[in-house]
This record gives structure tokens, C-alpha cells and sequence, in this order.
């Protein structure tokens, strides 16, 4: 096998030419070269002296033919082999190998072997030559990079900074196997250092520096994070930064630390960066760029883990920000958008990246709106305004948008971004507010104000044209008891129910407005005095079925006060006025009816005002009295009992009605103490007639709503009764139908308590008010009191005969006994005592009389100490 070498070097020859030469040459250069024999394992044949650069002698390897391949690194030797087995089957001859080969003192070393190869016949092996180099520091310089490559990529990739320095410390504790690498972490707020990698430091140790303070002479690693430099310690044990720390150091084998501070950007110290030896040794230039860079690539990281949680939680915000956000490039092309704006829209990413969002457009944003905008944009201004834009269903939707163009430093605008929230929602707020601003909540009618503004339109066209135009003040009676006897929400429903009715009588010109309370303002334009009487008697007309509210069944008419363009005023103030003094009017005249304004109605307004005020003081100043009107028993003329009858003197104005006063008392609650006196007089003025031997005469005493509705009533009654000594059926307490049909529920109690003192109830103006025969049945009264109105025109009028006739047929059957009230002539008496009436009381008979008139009157017709009778007491008529 052993063959001539073209570099023997026991070649002859001068030294400067020939293959002694060559391989003079060959060993000043740091190029082996060497020749196998094609055989098992690779033995050495020759290789040249400078292989002594790894520790081997030539000699050696040629004499004892050494098995080349047992240097190989075993984890390069398939690799090895399986190229030369390839390039064999090719029969190529040259090519080049790289692998690990072992030194002499157990390094390994990168050979780059450039291979020729000789063949035989058969295609095998004979011979093999190589020159090897020593590439090891090129390795070492490719392998680095590779590190710093994958720690980049990781970096980028969003690796987390724990496992990102692992792997790195990982890297170079491979490239140096016989150093010891450790990171460790500032933590700022406690000025400690934290373990954060060493893989190959002992575990004990690692757990021992965890949490170690920084300081002036805190080992390598606390020193170099205290004072911002490297820090070198070549011997642990002698080395005075170690003072504190050697003994655990020199436990765990380790004899020299060499540590660089990893700093941020800005120089901020953010850890350390270090490596441990098991010999006393100061770092070679090589291992410490090394450790610089690891700093350096390790402050990177850091501060891009940083900057990156920085920028998660800045992306975080924005993705799942309630407002819709976008991004578009200068193309206006969506690059990006949120969750939100994916949400609002019903559109996917898919369907919105890269579009112009011109898709969005529903066509309801005026142009100049899109205009403005894109001016503003362009010239590198912000731009707010309302865009509304269209779902991806086809529904519509207001936002809010904030745009704006992204500027970078260098000025130039890149993109543009939207911020838009959706504002549909308040957008329909606002048209509520609108729509509440013109329209009365509660019951959908216009309110005062559009009713201004249709009446300043209406009054154009009716001057214009020469136009009528009517207005009318429309108010429920009685409303304010509705509402205290059956609480607000059924006063509320009322109004509902009547703004539905009257609204079905209008025409299409005509606004029908509340004003507020109970009072509602009907506008007609076109309409003259007649027109207007039309619509007032369909008004009232309408209110004559009750209203079911709930559970309650009610009555409410209607007083309405009828004012006309031009005539009764001008503007709509005036106008107003004028129809609020007629339907006051016509409250006056009984209610349930139509007034037209008439100019006197305004001194009357005025003299309202004054009774008003001095009615507080009437009572007090004396100048309240009754009076009282007999009630006869027609069958045989006997004094039964009286009505009391308030009257009111005032000092300058002369005697004030009932009719005029009592309305007033009501509404300003005065009624009450008012209505006690009453009791308490005519109470008082019966014992003294019984004391005077006139009889025990019943007393009829007028019951006002107000006090009807007091829960204190039957018990103030009672109280009063108690004081007079007097037997309660001597009192009669006398009710309005329309009073006591407003609320036949609580009526009907009401009625009960005062039954219970056994005091009798009479149902006053019977026949004016829709009684509802099933109530009036369960009222239980003891009287009806058939209305006046009927009674004038008895002698002329079928229908009232009709009425009266059933009226008292209806008693008679209900078991009660009839009144008529006003009665004034013969004919009159006649007529009612033939068809039945039990009793009468009228200017037939007397006007109502104060208390000593009355007396005189009794004895003059011979009533006075006559025989006592009862309620139904009999007895020999005798009126005149
Ligand atoms: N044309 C005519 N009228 C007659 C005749 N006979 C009596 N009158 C009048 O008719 C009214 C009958 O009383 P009313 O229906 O209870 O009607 C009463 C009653 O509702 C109310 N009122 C009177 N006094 C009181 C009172 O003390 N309390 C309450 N709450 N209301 C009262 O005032 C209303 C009016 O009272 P007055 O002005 O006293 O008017 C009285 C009486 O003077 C007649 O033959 N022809």
C-alpha cells in the first residue's frame, strides 16, 4: 500500500524547487496535506509536518497508518462517508468536505478538505489526496451569524423574551462549551437582578444570584448593572467586587466571570450579560466581542419585548375599541379595521380590506359633505362630521366621523384615519327631543308650539284670502276631580281617550293641540261662526258615552269657549284669551256647552279674579249666610224641610250667586272650610227651629265634589251631628248626578259610610247628568231631585213631561222618593202632584229665606207648629 507522495519529504532536490520544496512550503502554510489509502477507516499514508498545528506528529500518523476517520467527529462521519460514496458512484474526483476532526488535547476543529480522488477500474478507491484547512474561526464566525440570524427572526416572530434569551444563551453556550453563560434581568423598582437564562450553571447557584441588589462591588454581574460598564473578574477568589459573593462562586467551581451590561436605546441598564469559567482566565478578544454582542442583541430583544407589549396593548385598544376605527392608504383603500367597525357595518374583513369605502355610501349624505371632507383631508387637516352610511343589510345609520390623515415626522401624510362612533341612536334621541319640543307627550298632539306655528301660517292664509278662522278652547269638566278621586294615570288615560275622540271629528287643516292639564286648543282654519257651532255641538255630542278607563267607567263632558280670526282678536294670544273667557262662560252656564266670545266676557274675567281673592276673606268678614227654601210634600202640603242655600254679601259688588262663587271656592279648595261652615249653621239653625217648636223639618244641605271626595267627610258628619245632638236622618245631604256620576265607584262608597251614620243622600239636578240607571241603583239614595230646566216647561214641552214622568216612575220603582225643584206656578204643582211627585220646593212656594223670614213664613201659612212629621209623614196641603 505504501506509494511514492508527490510531497514526500524525503524527496531530493534543492529547496527551492521540487516537491521538496512544495513541501517546505506546504508546512509554513497553515494547508495539511495528506494522502489516505483507499481502504476501511481512511488510513494515513502521508501527511505533511504542519499537521503538528492540531498536536499530532506526521511521523506518527504515517507509521502506525492511522485510521483518519477515527478522528472525524462522529456525529459529521455518516455525512462524510455518504458524500464520498455519492461522488464515488459519480465518479467525480474532486470535491470539497467539511467536518469536525479532533486535536491532539481533545478540541475539535473545522476542516475544510478539498479531496481529489483516484480511481481504479472498477470504480474503486486506490488512493485519496487532501489539503486541509483549519476553518474553525470561520465556522465559528458563520455559526455566530446563524445564531444571530434565528435570534433575530425570533425576535421579530414575537417570541416571548423568556424563551427568546434562552434560546440565544443556548446558542453561544454551544459555541463555547467550556463557558458558563447567564442573563439576568433589572428589575427597576427593587434594583435587583433576576436569573432570567444559564443553561449550563449550576441550578443551586443560579437559584442562589436570583433577586441579588446591584451595587458598587456586587460580584461581576451587580457591578456591571450598578455602573454601566464591563466588568471583568479574571479570579473570583482574589478579586475584592467578590468579596461578599466568592464563597458561593468558588462552591460551585466557578473561578472567573466576565459580565457586560445589556443596555436599551436610551443607555437604560436592563440586565447583564455574562460568562463564567472554571479556571482563572481572563476573556480572549473573541470571547468578549462575543459577550458584547450577546448584550447588545439582548438589549435588542428586551426592549422589543417592550416596545412590543407596548404596541399589543395599543392594538388591543384599538381592535376592541367601542368605536369603529379604519385605516386607509392615500388610494383611500382599507388597510385596516377593527372588530367594532366589522360589527356596525355586518360586513367581513374579506368583503371591506382593500376597498374604498365609498361602499358604505347610502346616498343620504349630501355631496358637499363628502366635498368638504376630502378637502380637508388633503390639505392635511383633520375633518369632523355626521356621515350616514349604509349597513351591509340596507339598513341606514348615522356616525359621528373624526378623520384624519397620518403625518409621518418627515411630514408627509401616508394614510388616512377614521375614527367613527354610531350615532344613530342619539340621532333618534335628538328627532325625539325634536318631536317632544312640537308634540305633547303624552297624548301625540301637537303642543303650544306648533300650534304657533300652524296658527302664524294659518293667520297669513286666512288674511291673505280673506279667510274665517276659528278657535276654540276646549276644557273637561270636572277633570280635576277625575284625577284626585281616581288617581293621575286614569286622569292621564281620560286625556288619551279624549284627544282620540275629538281628533276622529277633525278635518285635515284643523289642529287640535293640548295645552297642558286638561285644556286643549282646537285651531279650524276656514271656519266661520256657524261652522264652528257645528263642530262644538259634535264636540260635546261626542262626550256624552263615558269613557272606560280601566276598571272605571266615566263620564267627562266638555265646556268650550269659541273665539273667531279678526273679531275676538288678532293673534294667537289674543285669540287664545278670547276662547279661554267663553269656555269659562260656559263652565259658568252649567258646563257641558259651547260659548262664543263676547267682549263683556272680559269685565267678567276681571270680576272672577277679584271674587277669587275676596271669597278668602268672606268668611271670616261675615259675609257668608244662608238662606233656606221650604220643601213641600205635595200630597198634603206639610212643611217637610228645608234647603239651605249659601249666599254670599259681598261689600261692593252686592249678593254674589251660588252659582258664580261655589266654582271658585272648588278650585281654589276653599270649598272646604267653606262647605263645614255650612253644615255647622244649618245644623245650628235647625236645633234652634226645633227649639222654637217649629218641627222637626228635615235640612238639606249641597254636597260639592270636593268635599265629596274628602276622606274626612263622613267622619266630620258624624262629628257635627254628635255636637248638634240632632238624629241623622234630619240631615239630608244633596249630590249633583254629574258629581256623582264622575265616579260611581267611589261614589257608591262615599255613600256607604254615610249611610252607615244613616244619613240620607239625595241625587240634586236629576236628569242632567247620564246617570247610569245600574249605579243609580246601587247608590241607594233616598231622593231624586228632578232638575229644574224640566220642570219650567212642563206645561209646554212633551219631552219634559216625558222625562219628569219617568224620572218619578223610576224613583217610585227604585224606592225612592222625588223632588221637583222649581217649581212656580199652579199648573206646574198640579201637574206634579198628579202624576206623583212626593215633594216640591220653588218660588211657588217662597224663595229660599233667610232663617227668621222663613219662620214667618211658616206661621203665617199656618206650617209653622204643625204636627210633626216624618220623611214620609202625610199632612194637609196647603200652600198659598
Ligand atoms: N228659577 C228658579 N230658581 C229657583 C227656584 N226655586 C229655587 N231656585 C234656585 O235653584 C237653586 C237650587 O239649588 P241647587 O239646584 O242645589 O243649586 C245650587 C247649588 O248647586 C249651589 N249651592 C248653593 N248653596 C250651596 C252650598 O251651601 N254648598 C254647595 N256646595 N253648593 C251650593 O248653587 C246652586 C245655585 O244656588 P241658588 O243660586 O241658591 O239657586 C238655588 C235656588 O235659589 C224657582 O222656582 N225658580
Amino acid at each position: 500500500m505504501e506509494a511514492p507522495h508527490p510531497f514526500a519529504p524525503y524527496a531530493p532536490g534543492p529547496r527551492h524547487s521540487g516537491p521538496g520544496f512544495l513541501a517546505t512550503a506546504i508546512n509554513a502554510s497553515p494547508v495539511v496535506a495528506i494522502t489516505w489509502v483507499g481502504a476501511e477507516g481512511c488510513p494515513v499514508a502521508y501527511v505533511s509536518e504542519n499537521v503538528s498545528q492540531w498536536g499530532y506528529r506526521a511521523t506518527d500518523w504515517m507509521r502506525q497508518h492511522l485510521l483518519y476517520l477515527d478522528l472525524v467527529h462522529p456525529h459529521d462521519l455518516d455525512a462524510l462517508n455518504a458524500e464520498v460514496e455519492a461522488k464515488r458512484l459519480q465518479g467525480i474526483e474532486n470535491y470539497v468536505q467539511h467536518y469536525r476532526l479532533r486535536t491532539a488535547d481533545g478540541r475539535w476543529v473545522w476542516i475544510e478538505d478539498r479531496t481529489w480522488i483516484e480511481y481504479d477500474a472498477a470504480g474503486t478507491i486506490t488512493w485519496a489526496h487532501g489539503v486541509l484547512l483549519d476553518i474553525s474561526a470561520r465556522k465559528h464566525h458563520e455559526q455566530m451569524a446563524e445564531l444571530e440570524r434565528q435570534t433575530l427572526e425570533r425576535l421579530l416572530g414575537h417570541t416571548e423574551l423568556q424563551p427568546l434569551l434562552e434560546f440565544m444563551v443556548h446558542g453561544y453556550q454551544s459555541l463555547l462549551p467550556e463557558r458558563l453563560f447567564s442573563v439576568l434581568l433589572l428589575e427597576p423598582k427593587s434594583n435587583t437582578l433576576l436569573d432570567c437564562a444559564g443553561p449550563d450553571l449550576p441550578p443551586p447557584y443560579r437559584a442562589a444570584i436570583n433577586g441579588s441588589p446591584i451595587g458598587p462591588a456586587a460580584g461581576s454581574c451587580g457591578t456591571a448593572a450598578h455602573s454601566g460598564q464591563t466588568v471583568v473578574v479574571s479570579d473570583i477568589a482574589t478579586d475584592p467586587l467578590w468579596a461578599d459573593y466568592k464563597h458561593l462562586a468558588l462552591a460551585h467551581g466557578l473561578a472567573a466571570c466576565w459580565s457586560v451590561p445589556i443596555k436599551g436605546a436610551q443607555g437604560r441598564v436592563l440586565g447583564t450579560f455574562a460568562v463564567y469559567a472554571r479556571q482563572v482566565a481572563p476573556p480572549n478578544p473573541g470571547e468578549l466581542a462575543l459577550l458584547e454582542r450577546g448584550a447588545y442583541l439582548a438589549g435588542l430583544a428586551i426592549e422589543r419585548h417592550q416596545s412590543l407589549d407596548t404596541l399589543i396593548k395599543l392594538q388591543q385598544a384599538v381592535e376592541q375599541s367601542p368605536s369603529s376605527i379604519v385605516i386607509a392608504n392615500l388610494n383611500a383603500e382599507i388597510e385596516y379595521a377593527n372588530a367594532a367597525f366589522f360589527r356596525a357595518t355586518g360586513y367581513s374583513p374579506e368583503e371591506v380590506l382593500g376597498k374604498n369605502p365609498r361602499f358604505l355610501q347610502s346616498g343620504q349624505t349630501p355631496p358637499s359633505v363628502y366635498r368638504e371632507m376630502w378637502e380637508a383631508l388633503t390639505a392635511g387637516r383633520p375633518w369632523n362630521g355626521e356621515l350616514i352610511n349604509r349597513r351591509k343589510d340596507g339598513s341606514s345609520y348615522t356616525e359621528m366621523a373624526r378623520l384624519a390623515p397620518i403625518v409621518q415626522p418627515n411630514g408627509r401624510i401616508t394614510h388616512y384615519l377614521g375614527i367613527k362612533e354610531d350615532i344613530t341612536q342619539s340621532k333618534l334621541v335628538e328627532q325625539q327631543i325634536e318631536r317632544m319640543a312640537y308634540f305633547d307627550a303624552l297624548t301625540g298632539l301637537a303642543n303650544r308650539l306648533l300650534l304657533q306655528d300652524r296658527y302664524h301660517q294659518a293667520a297669513v292664509v286666512a288674511r291673505r284670502q280673506d279667510q274665517p278662522l276659528a278657535l276654540m278652547y276646549i276644557d273637561i269638566d270636572n277633570f280635576k276631580h277625575i284625577n284626585d278621586i281616581l288617581g293621575h294615570h286614569v286622569g292621564d288615560q281620560l286625556l288619551v281617550q279624549m284627544a282620540q275622540r275629538l281628533s276622529t271629528l277633525l278635518r285635515a287643516g284643523d289642529t287640535l293641540s293640548r295645552q297642558g292639564g286638561d285644556e286643549f286648543v282646537l285651531m279650524l282654519p276656514g271656519c266661520d261662526a256657524a261652522s264652528a257651532r257645528l263642530v262644538a255641538e259634535k264636540l260635546t255630542e261626542q262626550t256624552r258615552h263615558s269613557f272606560t278607563l280601566g276598571e272605571h267607567e266615566v263620564t267627562a263632558t266638555l265646556s268650550i269657549g269659541i273665539a273667531l280670526f279678526m273679531r275676538d282678536g288678532e293673534t294667537l294670544d289674543e285669540l287664545a284669551r278670547s276662547a279661554d273667557l267663553a269656555m269659562y262662560q260656559a263652565k259658568q252656564e252649567g258646563r257641558s256647552t259651547f260659548r262664543f266670545y263676547a267682549p263683556e266676557l272680559r269685565t267678567q274675567s276681571s270680576r272672577t279674579l277679584r271674587l277669587q281673592t275676596d271669597l278668602r276673606l268672606a268668611l271670616e268678614r261675615g259675609q257668608l249666610a244662608l238662606v233656606y227654601q221650604p220643601q213641600v210634600r205635595l200630597g198634603d202640603g206639610a212643611l217637610l224641610g228645608v234647603e239651605a242655600l249659601l249666599r254670599w254679601q259681598h261689600s261692593e259688588l252686592g249678593p254674589i250667586s251660588p252659582a258664580e262663587f261655589i266654582p271658585l271656592a272648588e278650585t281654589s279648595g276653599l270649598i272646604l272650610p267653606i262647605g263645614e261652615w255650612v253644615l255647622h249653621q244649618a245644623l245650628q239653625q235647625l236645633q234652634r227651629w226645633d227649639a222654637a217648636g217649629l218641627g222637626p223639618l228635615t235640612m238639606a244641605v249641597n254636597l260639592s265634589a270636593v268635599q265629596f271626595r274628602d276622606s274626612r267627610l263622613a267622619e266630620g258628619i258624624g262629628k257635627l251631628l254628635r255636637v248638634s245632638g240632632l238624629a241623622a236622618h234630619r240631615l239630608e245631604i244633596e249630590l249633583t248626578e254629574s258629581c256623582a256620576m264622575i265616579n260611581p265607584q267611589g261614589t257608591i262608597a262615599t255613600m256607604e259610610s254615610l249611610r252607615r251614620l244613616q244619613v240620607p243622600i239625595a241625587i240634586d239636578d236629576f236628569g242632567t247628568g247620564y246617570s247610569s240607571l245600574s249605579y243609580l241603583k246601587r247608590f241607594k239614595v233616598a231622593k231624586l231631585k228632578i232638575d229644574q230646566s224640566f220642570v219650567r216647561d212642563l206645561h209646554a214641552d212633551p219631552d219634559d213631561r216625558a222625562i219628569v214622568r219617568a224620572v218619578i216612575g223610576l224613583a217610585d220603582h227604585l224606592g225612592m222618593r222625588t223632588v221637583a225643584e222649581g217649581v212656580e206656578t199652579a199648573e206646574q204643582l198640579a201637574w206634579l202632584r198628579e202624576h206623583g211627585c212626593d215633594q216640591a220646593q220653588g218660588y211657588f212656594f217662597t224663595r229660599p229665606l233667610p232663617a227668621d223670614a222663613l219662620q214667618t213664613w211658616a206661621q203665617q201659612r199656618n206650617l209653622w207648629g204643625a204636627p210633626p212629621v216624618g220623611p214620609t209623614g202625610a199632612g194637609s196641603c196647603n200652600p198659598v
